[in-house]
């Protein structure tokens, strides 16, 4: 496939929350290629260190529910490689229940671990991006909620909120010289996606549901993140980016 090349990314200090699997790690892998100096926060420390070895970005390990910690691993990633010029908020987890098993505890931990970290690392980045002169936040939200998934509404309300989130940071940070946008991933069948929840039969039914039939990879996530974190990029802001192949 190709593999999109930016040189302004060049020398640029990237950090990459749950970077460590699935299409955090595309993103990691992505920055890398294109010379960036990448770190990249993860509570997975075997794929953490792991990514690490391979490719020579900088992991930090964390749990970004803990907000102490998180700013901890922004302060850490900053002293290591400079003032973080590009911010991927990109951790998550998709639980999945019913709508009446949704307890407070589910409801509390998926805003915590899809949404509200995505904010506090932006605040923590923030100092250091206004003295540089400005940089790009790209935060990843997702295609299930503008389709209503039935069996996910913490985390789809939590992916709905970060295109708000996006917006008004956006209007915010602007005059800072600071991007703000989303992408929206479609269906990428990551190992976690296929040990968890899919099988050959409902990848098979969400690739007939695409307007382009090819499998949609974490690789074409990347590439779209990679663009907006770059200066090719430099009049985009306040925008969610939607890849999924045309879904329906
Ligand atoms: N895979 C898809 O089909 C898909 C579709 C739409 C949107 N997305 C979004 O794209 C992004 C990446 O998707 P993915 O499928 O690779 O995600 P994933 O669920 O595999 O997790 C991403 C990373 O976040 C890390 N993480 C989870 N909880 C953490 C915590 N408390 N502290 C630190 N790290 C933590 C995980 O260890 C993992 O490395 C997510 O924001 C997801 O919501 C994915």
């Amino acid at each position: 496939m190709t593999q999109a090349s930016y040189p302004s990314l060049r020398d640029r200090a990237v950090l990459v929350t749950g970077g460590a699997s699935g299409i955090g790690a595309a993103i990691v892998r992505g920055f890398v290629r294109n010379g960036a100096r990448v770190a990249f926060l993860d509570i997975d420390r075997t794929s953490g260190e792991a990514l690490a070895a391979g490719t020579g970005a900088l992991f930090l390990p964390c749990d970004l529910t803990d907000t102490t910690a998180l700013k901890t691993g922004v302060a850490e990633a900053a002293q290591r490689l400079g003032p973080v010029r590009v911010l991927v908020n990109n951790a998550a987890n998709d639980q999945r229940h019913k709508v009446e098993e949704v307890t407070e505890a589910d409801w509390d931990f998926s805003q915590d671990v899809n949404l509200r970290h995505q904010f506090f690392a932006v605040q923590a980045v923030l100092p250091g991006m206004r003295e540089a002169g400005g940089g790009s936040i790209v935060n990843l939200s997702s295609v299930a909620w503008m389709f209503g998934a039935p069996d996910m509404v913490p985390y789809t309300t939590a992916k709905a909120a970060i295109v708000g989130l996006t917006r008004s940071l956006g209007a915010a940070l602007g005059p800072h010289g600071i991007r703000v946008n989303a992408v929206a991933p479609g269906g990428v069948m990551t190992e976690r996606q296929m040990r968890l929840w899919h099988t050959a039969e409902t990848k098979a039914n969400l690739l007939a549901r695409q307007a382009l039939r090819s499998e949609l990879l974490e690789e074409h996530i990347a590439d779209a993140v990679l663009f907006l974190g770059a200066d090719d990029s430099r009049m985009i802001t306040k925008q969610c980016l939607t890849v999924d192949g045309g879904l329906r």
